[in-house]
């Protein structure tokens, strides 16, 4: 996948930590820490810009440790990353802690997983087939 990195001097390549880790880690590009108070959220650029093949999508999700210790998280719950954008990826951090989080220039914020997904035609009907759920849902078999 082509990507292009700013800021190369504290960014490489964007990496998998483990062999059988399925997302990558991004890094906060940022010049100064930036503190974040509870509850409130910011975009934080990453340095990174990705040509995704067409079929695939990035998903940006929040790094479990973050949001265990600190109660960071993103505030899309997952971003997605289109295969034709070609801006900066950032990432929606919130902090749903009651203390103030500092990130830091370089910091591990979240990761991006790619996916490969169908597109849909549409072909508009009067009714739908039968299920044995039908329009139960919502707690419908019971908690
Ligand atoms: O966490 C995210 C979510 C989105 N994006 C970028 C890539 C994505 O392709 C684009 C649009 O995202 P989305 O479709 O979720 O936002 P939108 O509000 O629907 O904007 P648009 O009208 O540009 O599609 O913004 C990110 O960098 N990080
Ligand atoms: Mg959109």
């Amino acid at each position: 996948m082509k990507v292009k990195i700013i800021n190369k001097s504290s960014f490489s390549l964007p990496e998998y930590k483990t062999e059988g880790s399925a997302g990558m880690d991004l890094y906060a590009n940022i010049e100064k820490p930036k503190i974040l108070r509870p509850l409130e959220r910011a975009l934080i650029p990453t340095g990174i810009f990705l040509s995704i093949p067409f079929g695939c999508e990035g998903q940006v999700r929040p790094r479990s440790g973050l949001a265990l210790k600190h109660g960071i998280t993103l505030a899309n719950a997952i971003g997605t990353i289109d295969s034709d954008y070609r801006g900066e990826i950032k990432v929606i951090l919130i902090n749903l802690s009651n203390e103030d989080f500092v990130i830091d220039k370089g910091d591990r914020i979240a990761q991006l997983i790619f996916v490969k997904y169908e597109k849909a035609d549409f072909v508009e009907v009067n009714s739908l087939d039968n299920t044995e759920r039908g329009q139960g849902g919502f707690g419908h078999t019971g908690y």
